[in-house]
């Protein structure tokens, strides 16, 4: 099967007045998997039910292997689309299930029991043949979805969270499979989820959807460590944020005044002018918190904090710490219990500059 690429291209779609997903642009290569991360209402839906053929554009170009498909109808367009209700037909056997889209096609039944064998025993259920769906359990129903799916052979595989209705244990388990699963098959695939850690830990690249605008796409680690803005590092991730005045710049550092707290000298590689105010951004794991009267090496940034509130996350402990006006958090991990932060204790905090990242202050839009 060739593997194919599925490209959006200044994609614009409204319902009424309602501008659901404006001007996307997205190139998603052959055999890739990836992931559609946003939050509810974002557009991700309507962008996989786009690529379908449910739903039309009013603008722009949909892309199928560089073909502009945007007049193909879905049953035309040879891709696959498991929903997250799975919707199976329930007076149908496993095996009928499965084996539906061959007969819709006609095609002869030699191959059609072949074809449904083989898809079967792809997700490990040919022993479940026999059964009905309400008689299979929410993981085993979800691979019969895919098995009905895959058994089309369809050029690219559209999955609508498709986990979201297992429990987390499941869904962990599950998702290992499909992306096992996928990598055999090596089909491009768009899987669809508000989920970040399921986009993290199976996507090769994605994109974050914010009122229907592509905010950023990357692999997950770009996503993490580079952030282009809040609302990214806040959907992958807890963020900090230090918002500050830059007062002084050379060509590999910034100088950024933060009110209450002072100066921080933070090595950058864009030009930044003066005068701008940015916010002085790391995430919880970069921190180290020491004592209040520790030695401050200098190839750190050190911040006098006050502990405020603390959870205990089985693997790390969640500090809520004060420093300057701002709440901050930071993670420990191997804490034992004599060296727990206690609630009112003073610190020091300790952030690796070449960390910390400068993202933009979001303007207030009015009207
Ligand atoms: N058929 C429709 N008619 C009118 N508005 C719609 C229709 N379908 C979706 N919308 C609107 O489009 C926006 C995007 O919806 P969409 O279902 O794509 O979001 P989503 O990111 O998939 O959200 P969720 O995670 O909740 O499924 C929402 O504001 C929704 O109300």
């Amino acid at each position: 099967m060739k593997k194919v690429s599925v490209e959006c291209k200044n994609i614009c779609l409204s319902y009424g007045n309602n501008e659901v997903l404006k001007n996307i642009n997205i190139k998603i290569e052959p055999g890739e998997f990836f992931a559609l991360l946003g939050p509810s209402g974002s557009g991700k839906s309507t962008l996989l039910r786009l690529v379908a053929g449910f739903n039309q554009h009013n603008a722009g170009q949909l892309l199928l292997d560089g073909h502009d498909i945007t007049h193909t109808p879905p049953h035309k367009r040879n891709i696959g689309m498991v929903f997250q209700s799975y919707a199976l037909w329930p007076h149908l056997s496993v095996w009928d299930n499965v084996a539906f889209g061959l007969v819709e096609r006609k095609l002869p039944s030699a191959q059609i029991r072949e074809k449904t064998a083989t898809a079967l025993e792809l997700v490990g259920l040919s022993q479940f043949a026999k059964r009905r769906p309400n008689e299979l359990s929410g993981g085993q129903q979800q691979r019969v979805a895919l098995a009905r799916t895959i058994v089309i052979e369809p050029q690219v595989l559209l999955l609508d969270e498709p986990l979201s209705n297992l429990d987390k244990k499941l869904r962990i388990q599950m998702r290992r499979e499909l992306l096992s699963l996928q990598r055999r098959l090596g089909i491009t695939t768009i899987f669809v989820t508000h989920d970040q850690e399921e986009a993290m830990t199976t996507a090769d690249r994605m994109a974050v959807l914010d009122h229907g605008v592509v905010q950023q796409i990357g692999t997950p680690t770009t996503l993490f460590d580079y952030p282009v803005n809040r609302f990214v590092a806040n959907f992958v991730g807890t963020m900090n944020t230090l918002e500050g005045k830059v007062i002084a710049r050379d060509t590999n550092k910034v100088s950024i005044h933060v009110d209450t707290i002072g100066e921080l000298h933070i090595p950058v590689n864009g030009d930044i002018p003066e005068g701008e105010f940015l916010a002085a951004s790391f995430r919880p794991h970069t921190l180290q918190i020491h004592p209040a009267n520790t030695r401050q090496d200098p190839n750190f940034i050190w911040l006098p904090g006050v502990v405020e509130a603390s959870e205990f996350l089985g693997e790390f402990t969640r500090y809520q710490i004060t420093t300057g006006n701002t709440l901050i958090t930071a993670d420990q991990t191997h804490f034992s219990e004599q060296k727990k932060l206690q609630i009112g204790q003073a610190v020091s905090l300790a952030l690796t500059p070449s960390q910390i990242r400068l993202l933009p202050v979001p303007t207030t839009i009015t009207g």
